[in-house]
């Protein structure tokens, strides 16, 4: 089977991929795609595996050690006969047959990556070795989610991908920034050096319907809030900015983006860019116009503005976000209420 030779943005080429498991060229492999998502209880991974699993010839294995995640947000595919789910920490090593792997596990929620900071480059980085690694011995393709934080506080604005950016290499947001930073590191090297076949998407802040509810991240905090009758907490100096995406949008462009030609990495976020302030104001007028808003005090090294150039996601994948922030935030809103039992009032 001849094998889709990926447009490399950088300027060395690469070894040819390895020969991928025999299994791929059986009857069996020739309907079905195996693919493995780390990560795959979580916001962002349930959503993409909804999304995989509507498609027959997809049989889906999630590994996931349930730090942020949770079996709930799987629960319709426990039981299929295309879905495995296993209980499984990246940092060890993990022995599966897969064509591609996208390995999104990682804590994504500040609270939660600063919440045991060594932990978290173990995962970035032991992590990201081992699904190489797997990825290698099995000739899978594999896509790194990455994050906008590897562009730290920006100096470039809006950011593009050759922009190197500008993090505090001993912050407390550096077990999550850098780690993703070489994450990517090694995606690349083992691309140059092993032949693996490599996606690296760049996310921007992604919202939407089973956050959970105390994920600690600005969307879903406002909306509890918001649905709670607790004041919205804009942490100062609120002039901060962000760019936010809809799920299904992120979803759409990972999936484009690991079945494309291009290594990357692109960024994948939503252009539309508010202040912390705006965002309060909007979420206090579309569900709660009477909620009170707060200033409260900031963490350190809270990058001040963020907002992606989708130039490449464009051209490359004929990517471009649909949903609007204020479309996006009721339906978010529809699932905060189911959840907290609070039921809209007429
Ligand atoms: N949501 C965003 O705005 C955003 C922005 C940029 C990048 N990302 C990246 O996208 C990915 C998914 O983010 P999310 O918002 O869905 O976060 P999330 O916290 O909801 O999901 C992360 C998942 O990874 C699992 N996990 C964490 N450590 C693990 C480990 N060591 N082994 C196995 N599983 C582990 C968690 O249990 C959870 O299910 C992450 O890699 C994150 O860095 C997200
Ligand atoms: O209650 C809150 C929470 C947060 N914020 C502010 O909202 C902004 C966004 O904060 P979030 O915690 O949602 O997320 P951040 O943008 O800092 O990091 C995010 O971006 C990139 C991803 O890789 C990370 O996974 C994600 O957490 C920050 O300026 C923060 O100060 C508030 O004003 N109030």
């Amino acid at each position: 089977m001849a094998r889709e030779v990926a447009k490399s943005e950088n300027h060395t080429s690469p070894k040819p991929s390895p020969s991928p498991s025999p299994l791929r060229f059986s009857k069996f492999f020739q309907s079905n795609m195996r693919i493995l998502v780390t990560g795959g209880a979580g916001f962002i991974g349930s959503h993409l595996v909804d999304k995989l699993m509507e498609n027959e010839k997809n049989e889906v294995i999630v590994a996931d050690n349930y730090f942020t995640g949770s079996k709930d947000n799987l629960k319709k595919w426990i039981g299929h006969p295309r879905f495995e789910l296993i209980r499984h920490d990246v940092t060890e090593p993990l022995l599966v047959e897969v064509d591609q792997i996208y390995h999104l596990a990682c804590p994504a929620s500040p609270i939660f990556y600063k919440y045991n900071p060594v932990k978290t480059i173990k995962t970035n980085v032991i992590g990201t070795l081992n699904m190489l690694g797997l990825a290698k011995r099995v000739g899978a393709r594999i896509l790194l989610t990455s994050t906008s934080e590897v562009y730290g506080d920006p100096l470039v604005h809006p950011q593009d991908e050759s922009y190197w950016g500008n993090v505090n290499p001993i912050g407390v947001r550096s077990c999550y920034d850098e780690g993703k930073r070489v994450a990517e590191t090694l995606m690349f090297d083992y691309h140059r050096q092993h032949g693996i076949e490599i996606r690296v998407a760049r996310i921007f802040n992604t919202y939407g319907p089973r956050m959970n509810i105390d994920d600690g991240r600005v969307v879903s905090n406002f909306i509890a809030q918001a649905i709670r009758d607790e004041p919205l907490t804009v942490q100062a100096p609120g002039t901060q900015t962000r760019s936010f995406c809809y799920v299904s949008d992120m979803v759409d462009g990972l999936i484009r983006l690991m079945d494309g030609d291009h290594t990357g990495p692109i960024n994948i976020g939503n252009p539309g860019e508010f202040t912390m302030l705006e965002l309060a104001e909007n979420v206090k007028e579309l569900i709660n116009p009477n909620v009170k808003i707060a200033s409260v005090e900031n963490t350190p090294d809270d990058p001040r503005q963020r907002k992606p150039d989708i130039s490449k996601a464009k051209e490359l994948l004929g990517w471009e976000p649909k949903v609007k922030l204020r479309d996006g935030l009721p339906l978010m809103e529809d699932d905060f209420r189911s959840r907290l039992e609070k039921p809209k009032k007429h």
